[in-house]
């Protein structure tokens, strides 16, 4: 029994927060949490938290706008309420994908070419593309922007070669950045040039006509500078979470992050439940995933492969894995995906197709996050993949009824155990290692 800590449990995880209370034995918070007719979120905190240790469990998945706005009321009621310190759990951080745009110097976003859309990197089903929803089009539009320039980013990072910079085409004209962008940005999420090109919405058309001055910045929301300020500004004083997709996020923050590691998770399931695990190999679906995917392999001494997204055009008769390369040998063995989230599961479902066609006798994958969104369920359903095994960060339920290969690891003693660390002032460090 921990004394003098409330728990509060946000509307995303209810289930994640009764299995942290009950590591903590403690009761849960009194608070309503509701909505008014017109939509806006409605917190009452129902008992006291003076002076008290306050921790707010909220994840991202789901409706992850409503919750982030929950959250943040949460935390400012709380505040106000005279709470000694108010701690953010978010075993899933939202908006984590989106860290800082890379611009050039002149100004305009780094994107490629876009003579560049002459194939397609296609699911079964389809991934979701701005194409789908037309009213959605602009929002969609520009989260694949982020998406693939975030991604163009942490790559180059990885190689630790800056991101190519892109001649500017059209006689110096910028006009063209957006629909190379959108090029590109359809390249990263399996749209061919046709879809793309059926995005009709009249703002993005006035969008691509727009010719910016000199200088003048290609506006792309920032969003996770935005959330680490609008969680600070709250009132946050600590934030818990785990595997962060860009664990320099924590950076953005000035006040202290606890990145927990699923790791130690990913592993234990391994070593317990999969047969001949020192035979496997280890699979990074991208060069982004590595270090964490090689972190697991070496811990266990076992083999490691990567698959390279590969983004030149190519014409071969496969189109569907054009784009993908494998680097290490797979022929029959069982290989183990290893990322930090699935959200349209297009990402592990085309590797797990790559890495049959390439010999391997099964194919896991293993992911801390499991998102899941859209069509993510069926895709899996219907893919090469054997298992699909991910951590409960995001609530499962309703995804475990649906998808007979999924296996759900609970992460709820963690992050018990991590709370009752911070709250009495010890070292959460040992929750770190997985050795
Ligand atoms: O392909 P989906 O599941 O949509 O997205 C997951 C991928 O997107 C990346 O940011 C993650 O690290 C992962 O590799």
């Amino acid at each position: 029994m921990v004394r003098n800590i409330v728990v509060i449990g946000g509307t995303s995880h209810p289930q994640l927060t009764q299995t942290i209370c009950n590591h903590l034995g403690i009761p849960q918070a009194n608070v309503l949490l509701s909505k008014f007719a017109v939509g806006e979120t409605r917190v009452e905190i129902q008992e006291s938290v003076r002076e008290k240790d306050v921790y707010i469990i909220q994840s991202g998945g789901g409706k992850v706008n409503d919750h982030l706005l929950e959250l943040l009321i949460t935390i400012s009621a709380c505040k106000t309420a005279s709470a000694k310190r108010v701690t953010a759990v978010l075993p899933l951080f939202p908006y984590s994908r989106q860290s800082d745009i890379p611009y050039k110097k002149s100004g305009a976003p780094l994107v490629k070419s876009s003579a560049h859309n002459q194939f397609t990197f296609d699911s079964t089903p389809s991934t979701p593309h701005p194409g789908k929803v037309e009213s959605q089009g602009m929002n969609n539009d520009v989260e694949s922007l982020q998406k693939s320039l975030a991604r163009a980013q942490i790559e180059s990072e990885s190689n630790g070669s800056p991101v190519k910079q892109r001649p500017i085409a059209n006689g110096g004209k910028r006009s063209d950045t957006l629909e190379s962008a959108r090029s590109e940005s359809s390249l990263a999420n399996g749209v061919n040039n046709d879809e793309t090109a059926s995005v009709s919405s009249g703002s993005l058309a006035k969008v691509s006509e727009f010719e910016p001055r000199p200088g003048y910045r290609q506006w792309v929301a920032q969003a996770g500078t935005l959330i680490a300020d609008l969680l600070t500004c709250a009132g946050a004083d600590h934030i818990i979470t785990m595997d962060l997709h860009d664990p320099q996020y924590q950076g953005f923050f000035d006040i202290p992050v606890d990145n927990l590691y699923g790791r130690p998770l990913l592993k234990r399931y391994i070593q317990r439940h999969i047969p001949d695990y020192k035979n496997c190999i280890i699979v990074s679906p991208d060069a982004g995933g590595a270090k964490r995917a090689t972190a697991i392999a070496d811990s266990m001494g076992v083999e490691f492969a990567l698959i390279h997204k590969e983004r030149r055009p190519t014409r071969i008769s496969d189109r569907q894995n054009a784009t993908m390369m494998l680097v290490g040998d797979v022929r029959d063995r069982t290989a183990i995906l290893i990322d930090d989230l699935a959200d349209t599961s297009n990402t592990i479902t085309r590797a797990a197709k790559l890495l049959k066609k390439e010999g391997a006798a099964k194919v896991y994958a293993l992911v801390t996050h499991g998102i899941l969104s859209g069509d993510a369920i069926e895709r899996i359903n219907a893919s090469a993949l054997d298992k699909v095994v991910v951590t409960n960060t995001v609530d499962q339920t309703e995804h475990c009824k649906r998808c007979p290969k999924l296996e759900v690891l609970e992460v709820g003693n963690v992050f018990a155990e991590a709370i009752r660390r911070v709250h009495h002032g010890e070292s959460i460090s040992v929750l770190f290692q997985y050795d």
